[in-house]
């Protein structure tokens, strides 16, 4: 009998993610194993991997271990290694709840962005911690077929270009990255966002993902278009002493984003566990060839 990966999937607004425990760091997860995970023919399908490692396990994560026990090691779909997951850190917490790693409450999670403070309520939504938005000078466009707009350059940990449009179907199938010029400004590749307005601090967006293609949502995405969107409109919190917050909604649900005084950003959703099994070993030393 070959050898078994247990695995589960989860999603956070829609934004889903095969996870794969591996506490010790004992699996080769290459990025080829990856993509082939997140194949939704071929494999289990997702739009990124939540390796769940302990930090004391991991060489990127060691320095955290004591600051948080876990470590979420996320992959894009293809394979490529992001910095940061918002929705993923707050479905690899409802995943450590789930496996009795963790109880309702506060806890810590390590990201390569650094250490995530996440609160799961027992109403069962999951608040993060995301850190403070950088906002890099200089200007940026992002282009759709014969379309182009401004956008707003926001680093999450990750890179955002945010444009705001007339109308979320003009960002077009999204089946390829829209280019974003001037490449300079993304030397890592940049997350693109189509931002409409719904209401006072209430916005819809679309989002292409640097290596996931269109997802369902974005939770750094979410965020960066938060504070893109308090910018434009003259929000600043760090100027007004006043919290601000912003209702995302993405097209699969809705995330509210408040940012502090202090630049502290917060992103409450929801974040589920809908399956569990197991990888046939061989299927996926097949898939990677
Ligand atoms: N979906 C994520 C972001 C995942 C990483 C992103 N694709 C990147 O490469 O930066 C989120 O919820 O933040």
């Amino acid at each position: 009998m070959s050898t078994r990966i247990a695995f589960l999937k989860g999603h956070g607004t829609e934004n889903d993610f095969v996870i794969v425990p591996d506490p010790e760091n004992a699996l080769d997860l290459s990025p080829a194993a990856v993509a082939a995970l997140c194949d939704r023919r071929a494999g289990i399908g997702g739009d990124g991997v939540l390796h769940v490692v302990r930090s004391a396990a991991h060489p990127e994560a060691r320095e955290m271990a004591a600051e948080a026990e876990w470590f979420m090691d996320y992959r894009n779909g293809d394979g490529s290694v992001a910095e940061m997951c918002g929705n993923g850190v707050r479905v690899f917490a409802r995943y450590l709840q789930h496996a009795g790693h963790v109880a309702e409450g506060d806890l810590t999670i390590a990201t390569r962005a650094g250490v995530r403070t996440v609160h799961i309520a027992k109403d069962g939504d999951v608040t993060v911690g995301m850190g403070r938005a950088r906002l890099p000078e200089g200007d940026v466009t992002v282009t759709v077929g014969e379309r182009s707009w401004p956008a707003r350059n926001v680093n999450m940990g990750n890179p955002h270009a945010v444009a705001f449009v007339a109308d979320l179907a003009h960002a077009g199938d999204l089946y390829s990255a829209p280019p974003v010029s001037p490449a300079t400004a993304y030397p890592d590749g940049v997350n693109v966002e189509f931002v409409v307005d719904r209401g006072p601090r209430h916005v819809a967006m679309r989002v292409h993902e640097r290596g996931s293609g269109e997802t369902r949502s974005c939770g750094t995405g979410a965020c960066a278009v938060a504070v893109a969107t308090a910018r434009r409109d003259g929000t600043d919190p760090a100027v007004t002493g006043t919290p601000a917050t912003y209702t995302v909604d993405v097209p699969g649900g809705r995330l509210v984003i408040t940012e502090r005084p202090d630049g502290e950003i917060e992103m409450t959703g929801p974040a589920v566990i809908v399956a569990e099994g197991e990888i046939d070993a061989e299927w996926l030393a097949h898939a990677v060839g």
